[in-house]
């Protein structure tokens, strides 16, 4: 069904097909989750005619079933077995859609292998259209994704965290996400003190202590589709500064969430935000985007920034998470997944917002 959407729109789109090695795009269209594949050369060839073709490692044989499928054995060159699928499909020339993530060594050996006659072009601006539009059974599974994030919040807030360090509670939250979903949408980050001034903190040996804020950034993943939170609290009465920029960063996200409307380009969902913190003094600590698109991969279309030129519809997700973030003070993100429906934004985590201090 996915594929014959992703050949209309590719015929439409003027390429002759697609080379897709395994990642969000190739379970998006085959339902495959191949455990692993490594250094396994590995495709799914799809022409314009709507024939498609994979191409595996034969350690899963007993793995793969209903579909059209040739084995390759260790020892054997896939890349020969390649180039005679490439040629049944009638896709030895021509514009070809390649995976964008695509080992750079596949590539190279598939060109090497007699198939020099096909223009490579990226995956991704094909794929985001089809896949920035959520079904609702992609809808389903992200609801599930956002309530154990949620409750995994609940939680946190009832664990003796003074004391702890950040590598400690940052484990203590992925193994109850694992417990709880299918796996983590990412490493959870926990940033505590002025580690909270780096946006993508990795989790070290500080111990968190009083006085401190603590960022604490984490997703779970519910049949392959992603949540992404963070809520900010504090241990013990923070600084005077730490909680205006809290209230700022929860009037920017709400401003920004209140701006989202079918038929509203992204950046005025960023404007939104942007806008509210740079009016209270705060514009050069917010330095990333507002947010970005959320389904099989934490990251995806639509980007919720200020070159976002998307026009939002109904069924999309996206995450908006303003930030503030001051050097060798600390910081403030406060992030929800949003879900386009029925024309407005819909929060899908809802997790308390207000600040909380333990
Ligand atoms: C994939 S790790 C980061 C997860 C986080 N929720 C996130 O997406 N961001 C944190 C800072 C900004 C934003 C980002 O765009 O990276």
């Amino acid at each position: 069904m996915r594929i014959e959407k992703f050949v209309s729109l590719i015929r439409e789109r003027g390429f002759e097909g697609a080379l897709i090695s395994p990642g969000a795009n190739f379970y998006y269209l085959t339902g495959l989750n191949l455990h692993e594949v490594g250094e396994r050369p590995t495709f799914l060839v799809v022409n314009a005619d709507g024939n498609y073709h994979l191409l595996a490692p034969s350690l899963y044989e007993n793995a793969i079933e209903d579909f059209p499928v040739t084995f390759w054995r260790d020892g054997e060159n896939p890349y020969h077995k390649l180039a005679l699928i490439l040629g049944e499909l009638e896709l030895s020339g021509g514009k070809l859609l390649v995976e964008d993530t695509m080992r750079a060594d596949w590539l190279l050996n598939i060109l090497r292998t007699g198939n020099r006659a096909f223009e490579p072009y990226p995956l991704s601006p094909v794929m985001g259209e089809l896949r920035m539009r959520k079904e609702p059974d992609e809808i389903e599974a992200m609801e599930q994704a956002a309530k154990v994030v949620d409750r995994v919040f609940e939680e946190v807030l009832s664990w003796d965290i003074p004391g702890m360090r950040e590598k400690e509670l940052a484990l203590k939250i992925e193994l109850r996400i694992r417990e709880l979903s299918d796996g983590i949408s990412f490493e959870p980050i926990v940033a505590s003190g002025e580690n909270a001034a780096n946006p993508h903190h990795t989790p070290g040996d500080r111990r968190i202590r009083k006085g401190d804020i603590v960022i604490l950034d984490y997703g779970a993943k519910v049949r392959g589709y992603c949540s992404d939170i963070t809520r900010t609290i504090a241990v013990g009465q923070p600084d005077e500064k730490l909680v205006e920029i809290y209230d700022v960063v929860k009037e920017a996200q709400e401003n920004a969430y209140r701006a989202v409307r079918e038929g509203v380009k992204a950046k005025e969902v960023d404007r939104s935000a942007r806008e509210t913190i740079a009016k209270a003094g705060y514009g050069e600590y917010f330095t990333h985007r507002t947010g970005h698109g959320l389904g099989l991969e934490i990251h995806e279309e639509p980007y919720i920034s200020p070159e976002g030129e998307v026009t939002l519809e109904d069924g999309m997700t996206f995450t908006i998470e303003p930030g503030i973030y001051i050097p060798g003070v600390g910081g403030v993100r406060i992030e929800d997944d949003v879900l386009v429906d029925r024309g407005r934004g819909k929060r899908l985590t809802r997790a308390k917002g207000e600040l909380v201090v333990l």
